[in-house]
Formats: structure tokens, C-alpha cells, sequence
């Protein structure tokens, strides 16, 4: 979180356009809004559709600097602007009574991001451990409520990080997800062991191609680094220097062009390719909860923390469900379907602390 600072960006979530076909995403003006979609077409539209890449490109590329730490500086308002944010999304550590009286008498389903959440943004994405006090306090929050981590990452990978075999995995956006292997309160009478659910398997094949491709297209462009996230892959741009990332972000369209089933979304200096199906963080946050028998009840308040663009889907989907709450982690103001906010993934332990002592409490209490 330390490193990336956010400015007012759109409201769109990765799923919004998602259900989108190629003509209509090109009809919708991508500046903070997710993805880019690039088609193979007849030639005609192919034209109209790389112009429009085009403009999607210089979009994007105008989006990532926005939220550069240099270009914030020179942002006047600033204070103003976090001062009335913060009015609409207050912190969830001020709010942490209120959010408490809200649950009361549900039970609480705690859905988690990593990248930004649960460990701070780092520059090498190999790199971006977790905290051993994070790890023990997941682990006392799992002891207490079912728990899951749900990230753009590919789950192995993850799992390697936060190494907790009693949570669910929900990784690549949702679209691989596994249910624990350790025992735990809430897997010993239910079928937990054997949820596994990989709705975009049949991607595989295409994602090792073009992971392949991409590797091999952006070795030019220093800085560069392509991450194989199995069923989605990322391009962080992190490490690149601001005047080539047009460049880069061309050399990645170039790929995509020949695979039409594949679309592009936008995270922390980072874009991810990845399947066209109607898939996100807020469909793997109410299969998670069907699969923990909270399908149709009303007795269940699922709290989902993240701090990017994806996790807008998520946060979306419990306003929709109007169950639960979406805390979003960001310093800097920022367009959410989030209710609360955390700063950074400190304020996210300290928050997982105070209900894991809440839970601690009440339980004497009875
Ligand atoms: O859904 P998430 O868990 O937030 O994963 C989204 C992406 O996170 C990782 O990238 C981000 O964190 C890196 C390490 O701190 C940072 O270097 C990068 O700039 C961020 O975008 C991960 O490496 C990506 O594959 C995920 O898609």
C-alpha cells in the first residue's frame, strides 16, 4: 500500500464489462474502467477497433499516470478531497462498533484480498511476502469464521505466501478455488475438503501460449515482468520507466489481437489478461458462500477486504446481495462500491485483531 497511491478513479468494476461483447466494450470509454477488449474481426472493424485501441492504449496509459505517487503531489486539494471521502467511506476501525451491531445475530463470512491487503505492495510481485503476525492473526480470525483469500493470483502461489491449509483459495480471480485441507470448525461436517471449482479450465492451454508470447514480446522493454497466474497472466509495469509504458502496452496488444476470447483488466501498475467468461471476485464470493450453505439466508454477513480494482466486483456483489460490507485499503480517495476503508494492510491486522477479541468476548459472554 506504502507505494501506490490511488486518485478519484471510475466507478466501473472488471465484471460491469466484462458481459460486454468486443463492438460494445470498444463503445465504453475505458479510462480507469477495467479492461481493454481486443478482437480479431473482419477486416473492416479490425480497423475501427485498432484505432480504438489505440485511444484505449493512450487511456490507460493516462490512467496509470494519474495514480503515480509524483503526479499526486502536485494535487492541490488533496486533503479537502480525502477529508469529504472519508466522510463517505469512514474507516472501518472508527466504525468498528456499529459494524459489529450490524452482524449481530449473523454470521460472519470474512473474504480477503492479498496483494495490498494482506501484505504490502512490493516491487518484485515474487517478493511480496506476508507478515508472520499477519499470518498467526489469520490464523486466530479463521479459528472464529470461515475464511477465505481471494486474489488475482494463482492459488499455488498464494498459498505458498500465506501457507494456512484451513482457508478456502479462491485464486486467478476467482476462477480456480479450493476448499481447506486442514480441519477446522467450519469443513468437519461439510463437504469443504472437496470444493474445487475451475470454471475456465478449458483456458489453460491458451493462457500457456500467451504467456509464452508475452514473455517473449516484452523481453525488449526493461522492467518488464510477466507473471503466469494459471488461469489469467499479469504484466506489471511497475519496474518500467513511465516513457515506454505505451510501448509495452502495445507489445501486449500485439499478442492479444490473435485471441479474441481472452480480455485485458487493469490493477496496481499491472495489467491481467484473462478469459472472457462472466467470472470475477464477486461470483467466487457467493459460490464460496453456497458452498458453505449460506445460498439463501439472511442470518450471514460476509465482510470482503481488498484495495483494487477487482475487488470492485466483490464489493458490488454484497450491495447487491445487501448482506455484509465491502472495506476497500486505500490511502487516497477513490470510486467504490466499498462502504468502509483501511489505510493499509497494518490497519487491515488491527481490524482482523479487534473482531477476532470481539468474537473472543461474546463467546464468554454467553
Ligand atoms: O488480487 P490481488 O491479490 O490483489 O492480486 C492482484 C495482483 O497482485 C500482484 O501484483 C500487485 O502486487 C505486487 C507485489 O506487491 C506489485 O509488485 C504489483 O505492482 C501489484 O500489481 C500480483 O503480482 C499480480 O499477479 C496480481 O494480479
Amino acid at each position: 500500500m506504502t507505494q501506490q497511491n490511488v486518485v478519484v478513479c471510475n466507478t466501473k468494476s472488471s465484471g460491469d464489462l466484462s458481459v460486454f461483447p468486443a463492438a460494445s466494450a470498444a463503445q465504453k470509454p475505458p479510462v480507469g474502467g477495467g479492461y481493454i477488449s481486443i478482437s480479431r474481426r473482419p477486416r473492416r472493424v479490425l480497423k475501427n477497433l485498432e484505432i480504438n485501441g489505440d485511444n484505449r492504449i493512450n487511456a490507460l496509459v493516462e490512467s496509470m499516470r494519474a495514480s503515480s505517487p509524483t503526479h499526486l503531489k502536485s494535487t492541490p486539494s488533496l486533503t479537502e478531497e480525502h477529508s469529504s471521502w472519508i466522510l463517505r467511506y469512514p474507516s472501518a476501525l472508527d466504525m468498528f462498533d456499529e459494524i459489529m451491531k450490524g452482524s449481530k445475530g449473523k454470521q460472519i463470512v470474512m473474504f480477503l484480498d492479498y496483494d495490498g491487503t494482506l501484505s504490502p505492495i512490493v516491487e518484485d510481485p515474487d517478493r511480496a511476502f506476508m507478515s508472520n503476525s499477519m499470518r498467526k492473526t489469520v490464523r486466530k480470525l479463521a479459528r472464529y469464521f470461515p475464511t477465505a483469500i481471494v486474489t488475482g493470483r494463482c492459488k499455488d502461489k498464494v498459498y505458498n505466501f500465506v501457507r494456512l491449509a484451513e482457508l478456502y483459495y479462491a485464486g486467478s480471480h476467482g476462477m480456480d478455488i479450493k476448499g481447506p485441507t486442514r480441519t477446522s470448525k467450519y469443513n468437519r461436517d461439510s463437504n469443504a475438503e472437496g470444493v474445487l471449482f475451475q470454471p475456465a479450465s478449458e483456458f489453460l492451454p491458451m493462457i500457456d501460449e500467451v504467456y509464452q508470447q508475452l514473455l517473449d514480446k516484452t523481453k525488449s522493454t526493461p522492467g518488464a515482468k510477466v507473471e503466469n497466474n494459471k488461469f489469467c497472466v499479469s504484466v506489471h509495469f511497475r519496474c518500467v520507466d513511465e516513457k515506454k509504458w505505451t510501448e509495452l502496452l502495445h507489445q501486449v496488444q500485439s499478442v492479444l489481437k490473435e485471441y479474441p476470447k481472452l480480455r485485458l483488466t487493469q490493477g496496481r501498475k499491472v495489467v491481467e489478461i484473462r478469459p472472457t467468461i462472466k467470472w470475477d471476485k464477486g461470483k467466487a464470493l457467493e459460490f464460496l458462500l453456497e458452498s458453505l450453505g449460506f445460498a439463501n439466508c439472511n442470518d450471514v454477513f460476509p465482510i470482503y477486504i481488498g484495495d483494487d480494482r477487482t475487488d470492485e466486483d466483490a464489493f458490488k456483489k454484497l450491495r447487491d446481495r445487501g448482506q455484509g460490507l465491502g472495506v476497500l485499503v486505500s490511502k487516497f480517495p477513490k470510486d467504490t462500491s466499498a462502504s468502509y476503508s483501511l489505510q493499509e494492510p497494518n490497519e487491515v491486522m488491527e481490524f482482523l485483531q479487534r473482531l477476532v477479541e470481539w468474537k473472543q468476548v461474546s463467546m464468554r459472554a454467553r
